[in-house]
């Protein structure tokens, strides 16, 4: 048995197991260890599984697993992974890192993130809801009241239609608008199989879906559970561009796990 050195960060509720992984010795295949540390019984428990390690040219990579070990783009987790590495010395207030979607940009503003998305060239019409793809893959589903809706039951069931079964599923985000720059947004997330208190490409979704639909315009303000989150983003023919994910990303343990 060999002890493991872990950070617990959380982003808005989405919450983490980081590593520092600069000598890396964690294979960033090791599926069934991601699995076992974020277990909320046998393991640290997280919705997530984040690597931080060197890569030429870039401050870092940061690898993202989910809970269930596969891969993707996090928002929060790029929000709390700056932070890290801020929190390890590898970054000052501005950090340019690589991730699975590219090489993005971010900076610290006291304890928040602002994180540089990936441009979004579309936002597609689906039997009178929506889906997009801000890095990962969003349903987006306008409802009256969302602190009462079924998100656990309905998102399951959208999550595992056939129809995205192509494309690995989808994450599913149930939103109520509370005025013209404010929403409410509850997210069923991919990989993890469950409600998440909140879900950064799920909210930044989200807020292309209400500029889409709803003629909202730059920034939105979104209200999750797990905390407040900013959007703004640039639009003309070619799409959304310039799109920054805001908000905070905290420490809130480190330890040692035996593995
Ligand atoms: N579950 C997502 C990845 C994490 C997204 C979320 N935690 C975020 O902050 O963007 C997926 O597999 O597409």
């Amino acid at each position: 048995m060999q002890k493991l050195k872990f950070y617990k960060y959380q982003g808005t509720g989405n919450d983490f197991v980081m590593i520092d992984n600069r000598d890396m010795a964690i294979a960033s295949e090791n599926v069934s260890l991601v699995k076992r540390l974020c277990d909320r019984k046998f393991g640290v428990g997280a919705d997530g599984l984040i690597l931080i390690q060197p890569l030429e040219g870039y401050d870092f990579e940061m690898i993202y697993f989910n809970a269930d070990g596969t891969k993707s783009l996090c928002g929060n987790g790029c929000r709390s992974a700056v932070m890290f590495a801020r929190h390890l010395g590898i970054v000052g207030n501005k950090a340019s890192f690589m991730t699975i979607d590219g090489g993005l940009k971010a900076q610290v503003n006291d304890d928040e993130v602002k994180l540089g998305m990936p441009d979004v060239k579309k936002v597609e019409e689906i039997d009178g809801d929506y889906y997009v793809n801000t890095g990962s893959p969003h349903y987006v589903a306008f409802v009256d009241e969302v602190k009462d809706y079924p998100v656990f039951e309905m998102g399951r069931s959208i999550r595992n239609n056939e129809h995205f079964a192509p494309k690995g599923g989808t994450n599913v985000n149930f939103v109520q608008k509370l005025s013209d720059h404010e929403v409410f947004v509850r997210t069923y997330e991919r990989g993890v199989e469950d409600e998440t208190l909140s879900c950064g490409t799920g909210v930044t979704g989200v807020v292309l879906v209400c500029h889409f639909a709803k003629q909202m315009t730059s920034p939105v303000t979104v209200q999750t559970l797990g905390g407040t989150l900013q959007i703004s983003f640039d639009y003309d023919a070619n799409g959304y561009t310039n799109i920054c994910l805001q908000g905070p990303a905290k420490k809130v343990f480190e330890g040692e796990i035996e593995i």
